[in-house]
């Protein structure tokens, strides 16, 4: 195990990552085998130098440098060529926007995520899950996946705008939202930037997905002010409602509307993709499946859980801390550096782009033992007290950090349990699934029969 060394006094380990061709760098091991190569990096050094094409990039691989990164949101700011190729999507909300204005946003988009505002979404999460555990037949396969992004879909739809309108938003997200997370994470890693101008039928879909979502968050807007009825208990009100403590200055309705679109973009296929890969993970260890059947049966007895029963679901939720560890849905986002400064010991130019991988951290064997094996219980307190510090980070961290992890854990908390209380979810053999490192690391179809227990 890694052992903590005051940051000053330590001698941090460089090193340029091996492989690297004249003028391509490490681009082309980039774009084929992202996963294997950027694991295989912390062996070589604390702080690892990439070369994307002409551009040199940064790893920093050991917690300490990754926390400073993180919590030094100035001079790591949000940036990069894949957060530029974003704006024109999510505008300038939480995710895009540089330090300064995040600041101000945070201010104004937290009070929507408040404790007392996630149990009113917990009703919502209560219903759906209850509504997805019963719709399937017994020994029929499903397509997991695709059920987990109905599921997660639904949820942050209805908890976003809790109207009459909602089961029109539903279908509406379900259908816009794979095929816009798609198509932007096709322009993100397209280096020319040309392919969105080519006249592709792909384009085409992504360009009218995004215009239906588009149309229907102002639709949403418009409905909620000509309504005028004040807190719905959705995150919409909660927008509406915010005001600034330290400017007094509340949101207009192009930044409400950026708000929604950064929200659904970031919260239904990271939630989604994390609950598929839980599934995956269960229907191969038997007994963290069993563990898992044996705690929903003697927390819920039988009964659809509500979020009162979130905190005895102790096993459930470390189950799905297991499953955030090994496939972190957030597997690489960036910063770029507004300043000179030094990571690490080595001087990082102003505009250098900062990677962060938890996929990378969590599969390091110096700060996870064993990390390929699945082990809900190395999150039981008398273990997790082990785990380095700063090294377990698949809600991100510092002022950045997702601020719908409450609401993600607790949806999947009750999505896994309502789930587990009356099926048991059958791998069928040969089923082959590799992880696709796209905007979330998803699992791409995953077929399972549900059998009834
Ligand atoms: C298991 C589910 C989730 C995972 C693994 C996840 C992961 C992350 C990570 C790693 C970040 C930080 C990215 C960075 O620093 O650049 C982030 C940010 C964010 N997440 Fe999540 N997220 C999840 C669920 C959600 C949900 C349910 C919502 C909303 C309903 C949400 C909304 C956001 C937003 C708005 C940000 C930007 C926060 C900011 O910059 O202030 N996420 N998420």
């Amino acid at each position: 195990m890694r052992t903590a060394q005051h940051p000053a006094t330590r001698h941090w380990r460089h090193a340029l990552a091996p492989g690297g061709l004249p003028l391509a760098g490490h681009a082309l091991l980039m774009g084929r085998k992202p996963l294997q190569f950027l694991a295989s990096l912390p062996a070589h050094g604390d702080l690892v130098e990439l070369r994307l094409g002409p551009r040199p990039v940064f790893l920093p691989c050991h917690p300490e440098l990754v926390q400073q990164v993180l919590v030094n949101a100035r001079i790591y700011d949000t940036g990069g060529p894949v957060k530029e190729k974003a704006k024109p999507i999510l505008g300038n909300g939480l995710i895009t926007s540089d330090w300064a204005d995040h600041r101000r946003q945070r201010r104004l988009v937290q009070p929507a995520f408040q404790a007392a505002r996630i149990a009113k979404y917990a009703e919502v999460m209560e219903e759906a899950c209850a509504a997805e555990s019963t719709a399937w037949s017994a020994r029929r396969p499903i397509d997991v996946s695709h059920e987990m992004l109905a599921l997660t879909a639904r949820v942050t739809a209805r908890a976003l705008f809790s109207t009459d309108m909602a089961p029109h938003a539903v279908a509406e997200i379900q259908h816009c939202l794979p095929i816009v997370v798609e198509g932007a994470y096709r322009q993100a890693i397209d280096p020319t930037g040309l392919l969105a101008r080519l006249p592709l039928a792909a384009n085409r879909r992504f360009d009218d997905a995004l215009r239906r979502l588009n149309q229907l968050i102002d639709r949403m807007i418009d409905d909620y002010k000509a309504a005028d009825d004040g807190d719905r208990g959705d995150v919409l009100s909660a927008l509406f409602a915010a005001q600034d403590d330290e400017t007094g200055g509340t949101m207009s309705d192009q930044e409400i509307h950026d708000q929604v679109m950064t929200l659904l973009l970031a919260g239904i296929e990271t939630t989604a993709s994390a609950l598929t890969w839980t599934w995956f993970l269960l229907g191969r260890n038997p007994r963290a499946e069993a563990a898992l059947h044996a705690e929903v049966d003697e927390v819920l007895g039988g009964r659809a859980p509500v979020y009162a029963d979130v905190p005895r679901l102790a096993h459930t939720q470390r189950v799905f801390s297991e499953a955030l560890r090994l496939f972190p849905p957030a597997w690489l986002f960036t910063r770029t550096t507004t300043e000179a400064t030094e990571l690490g010991g080595r001087r990082l130019p102003p505009a250098s782009d900062v990677l962060i991988s938890p996929y990378v951290m969590h599969r390091d064997p110096a700060l996870f033992p064993d990390p390929e094996s699945f082990d809900p219980d190395r999150w039981l307190p008398e273990r997790a007290k082990d785990v380095a510090r700063n090294s377990y980070l698949p809600f991100g961290g510092g002022s950045r950090k997702c601020i719908g992890d409450v609401f993600g854990m607790t949806e999947a908390t009750l999505a896994l349990a309502a789930i587990a209380g009356r099926w048991r979810m059958r791998p069928i053999p040969g089923t082959k699934i590799r992880p696709r490192p796209q905007m979330s690391l998803t699992a791409g179809p995953l077929r399972m029969i549900p059998e009834p227990r």
